[in-house]
């Protein structure tokens, strides 16, 4: 099987004033810089706001920077919205795209997902495609139909390891305290990478990362599942010595 490297990946989501995101990020930077070849790569989302002072902070050094969500189109007159360019314009290397919680508040389809997907591949980075069923959906049965069909609606031809990244979350587990049992996050994982077959170029070598409700408590035994390379964590990602000790649980 080929070596997937883990990706540790923190949606801070619509938290952060400056100081506050400057802080953390200070302080997740000199753990990394420090650290002795560490067996993750690290990624900060921070909102829009706080991208240009957050990638400037960290210029060249090891802690990566991305933007949570793109407009499809590359310019023009979107009121409110922020283009791939500009993130990358930034030093964004990645930008995550088809979260549930803008599926949900802002009505984005697989077909929109898939277009800023596009966008995200044509200006050089890496999107983080999210997927992930509803508790009704998981409870009626479907919950693996629901995330192939997400998966071949919104991953975008041309995709491969290189430009591309999965995140299973499952709707119901995002900010709840609640997971998916091990066996039941290691069979989404295992669809998820058998769907991919067809859809992506080399698919045992696209990370596929796991996201709700990960903390410091549940991270070691969640990386440690088979296909699971690395977590999108919300809530846990706004502390440093949180995020951090889910990072060290890559092993
Ligand atoms: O939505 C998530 C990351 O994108 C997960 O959020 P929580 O880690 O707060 O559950």
């Amino acid at each position: 099987m080929a070596a997937r490297r883990k990706l540790i990946a923190g949606n801070w989501k619509m938290n952060c004033l400056r100081a506050e995101g400057l802080a953390l990020v200070g302080e997740l930077s000199r753990r990394l810089e420090s650290a002795k070849d560490p067996v993750f790569d690290m990624l900060v989302c921070p909102p829009a706001t706080l991208v240009a002072p957050v990638a400037d902070a960290l210029k060249g050094g090891k802690l990566a920077v991305g933007g949570q969500d793109c407009h499809a189109k590359e310019k023009g007159a979107h009121t409110g919205d922020v283009s791939a360019p500009m993130l990358k314009d930034l030093g964004c290397t990645a930008v995550i795209v088809g979260h549930s919680e803008r599926r949900q508040d802002h009505g984005e389809t697989d077909a929109v997902v898939k277009a800023k997907a596009t966008a995200v591949h044509v200006a050089h980075m890496t999107a983080i495609i999210c997927v992930g069923e509803t508790e009704a959906e998981r409870d009626a049965g479907k919950a693996e139909d629901v995330v192939a069909g997400q998966l071949r609606g919104s991953i975008p031809q041309g995709s491969s390891a290189a430009n591309t990244v999965i995140a299973y979350e499952p709707v119901w587990a995002i900010g709840t305290g609640r997971t998916p049992t091990n066996d039941d996050i290691a069979a989404m994982h295992a669809m998820i990478r058998r769907t991919l077959d067809g859809l992506v170029a080399h698919p045992e070598s696209v990370r596929i990362l796991y996201g709700g409700s990960v903390k410091p408590s549940n991270a070691v035994e969640i990386m440690a599942l088979a296909d699971v390379d690395g977590a999108l964590v919300g809530g846990a990602s706004l502390k440093a010595d949180d995020f951090w000790a889910i990072a060290e649980s890559c092993r």
